[in-house]
């Protein structure tokens, strides 16, 4: 038996690679930043060939600096960021266009004109999503619709679309393997999540043709393994999971009614609902959480666009924190943020609003306003987006959550923390390994080629971190969020339409 787990964990600003053993313990991690491209206004794109080379080069560094070889390693495991879009030549393994990023805005006026001729509850009622541009399905249209000769080709079956996990699969594989998994298929617009397949009908709509689409398999299995040549020597690859689901997986929540908030460069609250597809009756998404077996586990889904984003813009677009780091310090450096409320719509708002057209508002500001009350309110922009999305997801489930289990990038300052478990009136529970996207899908590897055995020795290897508990009162929690929602108010629908 090979002695760990490789995690590839294909972010939205970083690649990373994380190496793990069997006791769920991290035994290195290497990590590389790369471009983010924004071409205009609300269009953000990546450089799939980037991705794929910083991929490689950190997967290929992590071994290094650990020492091992590619014999050493069990199994590979991928998760990544979803819904990106990637469309390539079959033949020279070259994408046609830079990758449309999830957070584009290009396709919103294309998701207008279907909900204008009727068809935005077909999409909700077979794939669990809304009609908007976050999704994979419109960026496909676009580029069938933009890159000369594209959409002849792709019927031609010349080209290929992919996720970041089947593009990574793909170039892993040296293009023998064009396949997604279940909970990456499922943010497409184009996967009926009740039948587990793609849904010709949906196809129509958008007009894509199937020829596009690779192989939607299960979340633990072995697909293939490695092109002789990366690796020294071949690698199972053995889990795929989109990194929302993975974290999930890796924060083990396994029973219906456990939930998860990841915050990374936006915020991702799942709860697994079981074997139910539960439809949310305040703009959650429902989606396919894993199918391990050919057994589907769903999950619903509050999508909150910009989180550790905004830590990001203070730092590099207004310059007021030289790292992400430092903006605990300086946001506790004034006991409250002074009446300034911040939200951060810098690319519209996701759940439980929706709307592509809002963007990001400071208001509150007087002569007393200093940077730390922006800090401040920063943090608390990013909990109070949170806050709508857990009060949403409690009526839909009807599930009372007794915590909530946090991770990400974010989830590492202690301030933010305590404010969403005051402002949720919830506690919040940090896990000592915070790392659970590359954790969720090394266990759905590690789980398919019997590194592990069963999912309740991954339960036993959860450990508590730290616990925030709420010690805000009732009812300022109520007038905090009441305030929140009028500034949100401000917002919405500020943006022209094309
Ligand atoms: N101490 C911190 N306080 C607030 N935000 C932070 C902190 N450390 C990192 N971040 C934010 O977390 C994000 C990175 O988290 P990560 O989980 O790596 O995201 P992703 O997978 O989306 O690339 C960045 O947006 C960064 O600004
Ligand atoms: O890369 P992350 O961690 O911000 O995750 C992005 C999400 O998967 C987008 O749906």
């Amino acid at each position: 038996m090979s002695r760990y787990i490789l995690a590839l964990d294909q972010g939205t600003t970083s690649s990373r690679a994380i190496i793990v053993d069997e006791g769920g313990h991290i035994l290195k991690t290497a990590q590389k930043e790369f471009r983010q491209i924004f071409p205009q206004g609300g269009w953000v794109e990546h450089d799939a060939r980037e991705i794929w080379s910083t991929q490689m080069g950190v997967a290929q560094e992590a071994l290094t600096a650990a020492g091992l070889r590619a014999s050493d390693i069990a199994a590979i495991g991928i998760t990544n960021q979803r819904e990106t879009t990637v469309v390539w030549d079959r033949a020279t393994g070259q994408p046609i266009h830079n990758a449309i990023v999830w957070q584009d805005r290009r396709t919103a006026a294309i998701c207008d004109d279907l909900i204008a001729a009727g068809h935005e509850s077909l999409f909700e009622q077979k794939t669990g999503l809304r009609l908007d541009a976050y999704f994979s399905g419109t960026k496909i249209k676009w580029l069938l619709d933009h890159v000369p000769e594209a959409r002849a080709r792709a019927e031609r079956g010349e080209l290929a679309f992919g996720t970041i996990d089947s593009w990574l699969v793909w170039n892993l594989t040296g293009g023998a393997l064009h396949i997604t998994d279940a909970s990456n298929a499922s943010r497409t617009l184009l996967f009926n999540i009740h039948t587990g397949d793609w849904d010709d009908e949906l196809l129509a709509v958008l007009d894509i043709p199937r020829a596009l689409l690779p192989q939607a398999r299960g979340n633990s299995e072995v697909y293939g393994e490695t092109a002789a040549g990366l690796f020294g020597a071949r690698i199972l690859i053995a889990g795929m999971a989109g990194d929302q689901q993975a974290a999930t997986f890796g924060q083990v929540c396994l029973e219906r009614g456990m939930a998860k908030n990841t915050y990374g460069t936006g915020c991702f609250m799942l709860m697994n609902t079981g074997g139910a597809a539960i439809r949310s009756r305040h703009k959650l998404l429902t989606t396919l959480a894993w199918q391990l077996g050919g057994q589907r586990t769903y999950a619903l889904e509050g999508s909150v666009f910009v989180a550790g984003a905004l830590v990001q813009w203070l730092r590099d677009g207004l310059g007021i924190i030289r790292s992400s780091g430092e903006i605990e310090a300086l946001a506790a450096s004034v006991p409250d943020s002074g009446g300034v409320v911040l939200v951060p719509a810098f690319v519209g708002l996701g759940a439980p609003h929706w709307d592509a057209y809002a963007r990001g508002t400071i208001l509150g500001l007087t002569r007393g306003s200093t940077k730390a009350h922006i800090a401040r309110a920063a943090l608390e922009g990013i909990a109070f987006q949170s806050a709508e999305v857990l009060e949403a997801m409690i009526s839909d489930s009807g599930v009372s959550l007794t915590e909530l289990r946090v991770d990400g990038g974010a989830s590492h300052n202690n301030l933010l923390m305590q404010f969403q478990a005051d402002i949720l009136g919830v506690p919040v529970v940090r896990p000592k390994i915070t790392e659970t996207t590359a954790l969720g899908a090394a266990y759905l590897a590690g789980l398919a080629v019997g590194y592990w055995r069963s999912t309740d020795e991954l339960c036993a290897q959860w450990q508590v971190d730290r616990v925030f508990e709420p010690v805000m009162s009732a009812d300022e929690r109520v007038a905090r969020l009441a305030r929140w929602r009028k500034a949100v108010g401000r917002s919405l629908d500020w943006e022209d339409r094309a």
